[in-house]
């Protein structure tokens, strides 16, 4: 928090979903106990989801995805933590400009640290008259940002005084984050060239959540759409794809790696890859994305495959999430 000699009226807090502590085995497995336990990730029955838990799972990914997060390991530690402590500060400073030290940030993981319960501590310390949550989710989903609300709620739960309070359920067609995506993409043509085929990679959701009532799926599709105009794209140019999917049930479609075994037969063998629904790099983008995808794609005849860097901690993205902070707090 910056000092500013000024009591802060507002905290912000920025959650993103978190990472492990190490590249080992035994933390993923902290990790992912913490993570996939939580029953808006899995749905599952309690009884039965812990028999397959623990029973499996919990044996099987944690060394699978260790050797993963090896891959991606920086020395500041795992690329989801140390761009989000960096964007987290950048949007202070800028926040702390704008309103002259009303307005403090604090960013929390929602799985292991710094946890929302310390972060808003820091933040109920200082004396914050208001609480807004923004979950660095730019599309609504109930395992990402619902489970922000259930364990902020759950700390707010436990104080005596509570703040007026504020929750961005979502920013997926917010116009400065579109133009920024957009911008993003065409810096990135600019210095590299344009490659003949752009897919946007969003996380995977379970295809029962759609049914349910998640809007998750409507808004990834808005976003791409929305970026997709602002780069004056024709449909031809352009896929969404879902990545990531977790398990053997049915989940959002196309799957990312299915269009990339196809993309080579429709002649399409230039691809970049960009994806808008993760505020930072993290092991989905970088992993999954750049490195395992990229094979996938060169197996089934593909020739040159690029991974568009995330809005991560820019100024660009810093201005987005100020301004959308200040619009929420006027
Ligand atoms: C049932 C399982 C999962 C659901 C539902 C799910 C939804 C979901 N996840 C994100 C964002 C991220 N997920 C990340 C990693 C990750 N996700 C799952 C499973 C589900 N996600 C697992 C098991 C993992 C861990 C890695 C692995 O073992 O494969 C990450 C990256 C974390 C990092 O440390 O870098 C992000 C970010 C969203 C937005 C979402 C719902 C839309
Ligand atoms: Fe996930
Ligand atoms: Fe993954």
């Amino acid at each position: 928090m910056a000092d500013t000699g000024k009591a802060p009226r507002w905290g912000v807090l920025l959650v993103n979903l978190g990472t492990p502590e190490a590249p080992s085995a035994a933390a993923v497995r902290r990790y992912l106990r913490e993570f996939l336990w939580d029953p808006r990730v899995v749905e599952l029955p309690r009884p039965l989801w812990w028999i397959i838990l623990n029973g499996l799972i919990l044996w099987v990914r944690p060394s699978k995805s260790a050797r993963a997060y090896r891959s991606i390991w920086t020395d500041k530690g795992s690329p989801l933590l140390a761009l989000s402590m960096a964007l987290s500060r950048a949007v202070g400073a800028e926040i702390s400009a704008r309103s002259g030290g009303e307005i403090v940030v604090e960013l929390a993981m929602r799985y292991g640290k710094p946890g929302i319960p310390q972060s808003l501590e820091k933040l109920r310390s200082v004396g914050i008259e208001g609480l807004l949550v923004l979950p660095l989710y730019p599309q609504y989903s109930s395992p990402s940002t619902g489970s922000v609300f259930d364990q902020v709620a759950s700390v707010l739960k436990t104080w005596r005084y509570i703040p007026e309070i504020r929750f961005i359920s979502d920013y997926h067609v917010y116009p400065a984050y579109i133009r920024a995506v957009a911008r993003r993409i065409r810096d990135f043509w600019k210095e590299k060239g344009k490659a003949g085929f752009l897919l946007f990679s969003f996380h995977g959701l379970p295809e029962r959540s759609r049914s349910l009532g998640d809007p998750y799926y409507q808004q990834c599709h808005a976003s791409a759409k929305r970026i997709a105009d602002e780069l004056a794209l024709s449909e031809n140019d352009w896929q969404l794809v879902f990545q990531s999917r977790f398990g053997r049930g049915r989940w959002l479609q196309p799957y990312c790696v299915e269009i990339l075994r196809t993309l080579p037969q429709r002649g399409v063998k230039d691809v970049d890859v960009v994806c808008p629904g993760f505020a930072v790099d993290c092991l989905e983008t970088l992993e999954e994305i750049g490195i395992a995808n990229e094979a996938v794609f060169r197996k089934a005849g593909g020739e040159r495959y690029r991974l568009i860097p995330s809005l991560n901690d820019s100024p660009e993205h810093a201005d987005v999430l100020a301004g959308l902070i200040k619009e929420y707090l006027q």
